[in-house]
């Protein structure tokens, strides 16, 4: 059963995949995905463990060949395009922590990703007047997060939970139009948890940037998605509004658990 969202019809999407696939040996771990995604979007991939949810990330940013199939930004075809052009194009990625320089400091990372984002290049000397409105920006970013007492600590002695506030950091100062996180919350301690979530919210408030999650919280599902693609053996097997994909047999029983009783059922 597949759940059809026509809600961005009307927009150009800003992000599509069409068909693709990867093969690893015999296994189709992401089979002809085909999928829009839309800016002022917050979608939502979900399906069980082994799905192809990481997968497909990794096909869409660039960190893994398709076998077969397309990705498009605005229309133009980046298929064989590494990762750092798809940057370029704009398409970001948190909470891979690959992308934390752990022996440089908080501050550092951050600057860096602001010169990066101005095409000032990864110069961390450079003369006073030239490196102020970056640092300016990236107290901006680090304050955001959380994490500007933390400015001059170096990366590697950070807790897990603060490194991936610091890749969220990195993320928004790179100021992507795409932006892909990669179950945002996990490993991260409870009170940690709505910092993110927050941060993720305000980048939707925004309504200007195509927003991509892999998450399997359901609560965070609830709160965060406009819309829910489902997948499931590699294959996109749902794809729509939350209530139509919640609600949905096949989707309750199989990915999301048993129908939450209705309010008056309680009572019963
Ligand atoms: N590099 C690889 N080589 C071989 N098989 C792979 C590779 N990467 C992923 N797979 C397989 O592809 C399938 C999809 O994996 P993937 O990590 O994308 O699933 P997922 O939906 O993200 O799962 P989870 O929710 O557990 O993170 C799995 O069967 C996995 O073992």
């Amino acid at each position: 059963m597949t759940v059809h969202s026509t809600a961005q019809a009307s927009a150009a999407p800003a992000l599509s995949t069409r068909d693709l696939t990867v093969r690893f040996g015999g296994h189709v771990a992401v089979n002809a995905v085909t999928a829009d995604f839309y800016p002022g979007t917050l979608t939502v991939i979900v399906g069980p463990n082994g799905a192809g949810k990481t997968t497909y990330f990794n096909l869409v940013s660039g960190q893994l060949p398709a076998t077969s199939g397309r990705v498009l930004v605005k229309g133009q075809d980046l298929t064989r395009a590494g990762a750092a052009r798809r940057t370029r194009m704009g398409i970001g990625r948190a909470f891979q922590l690959t992308n934390l320089f752990p022996n440089l400091t908080v501050m550092e990372n951050v600057r860096l990703a602001v010169q990066s984002r101005a095409g000032l290049g990864l110069k961390l000397f450079s003369v006073w007047s030239s490196h102020h409105e970056p640092i300016a920006r990236a107290e901006h970013y680090l304050e955001r997060v959380g994490l500007v007492k933390r400015r001059d600590a170096w990366v590697r002695t950070l807790s897990h939970g603060d490194q991936r506030k610091l890749e969220v950091a990195i993320l928004l100062a790179l100021e992507p139009e795409i932006m892909m996180f990669d179950e945002p919350t996990a490993g991260m301690s409870v009170d940690e948890v709505p910092v993110v979530l927050d941060l993720i919210h305000a980048v939707k408030a925004e309504r200007n940037k195509t927003v991509l999650l892999v998450e399997h919280k359901m609560d965070v599902v609830r709160a965060l998605a406009d819309r829910i693609v489902v997948l499931h053996n590699g294959t996109l097997v749902a794809d729509g509004k939350p209530q139509e994909v919640m609600q949905s047999k096949i989707v309750q029983e199989a990915y999301l658990g048993t129908p939450e009783p209705a309010p008056d059922a309680a009572h019963a």
